[in-house]
């Protein structure tokens, strides 16, 4: 199941220095790590934003859920979730 998501990341200005650099290295590993397991097929930056769209192809939504959930910056984004079929157009 393919899955459009879009992820904006908001970090308290506030936020400890020494958590944010902490968080931002384990949302990197976490995601790294699903990158190679295919997952999360595609992450790409929208331009001028803390924010990227990106492809997961996972075998369920509470699949997706559970990724989601458990991504170290989880607190600090909001997200949208789009899911996608095949276009019927598509060659
Ligand atoms: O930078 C981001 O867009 C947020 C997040 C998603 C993957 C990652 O490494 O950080």
């Amino acid at each position: 199941m393919l899955f459009c998501v879009r992820m904006d990341v908001s970090i308290p200005r506030d936020l400890d220095p020494a958590e944010r650099e902490d968080t931002v290295a384990r949302e990197r590993a976490y995601s790294q790590e699903l990158q190679r397991s295919g997952e999360w097929a595609h992450i790409w930056r929208i331009v001028g934003l803390y924010s990227n769209i990106s492809i997961f192809d996972v075998d369920s939504n509470a699949r997706l859920h559970e990724i989601l959930s458990n991504l170290p910056l989880f607190p600090y984004m909001s997200i949208e979730v789009t899911a996608l079929t095949e276009h019927p157009s598509a060659i």
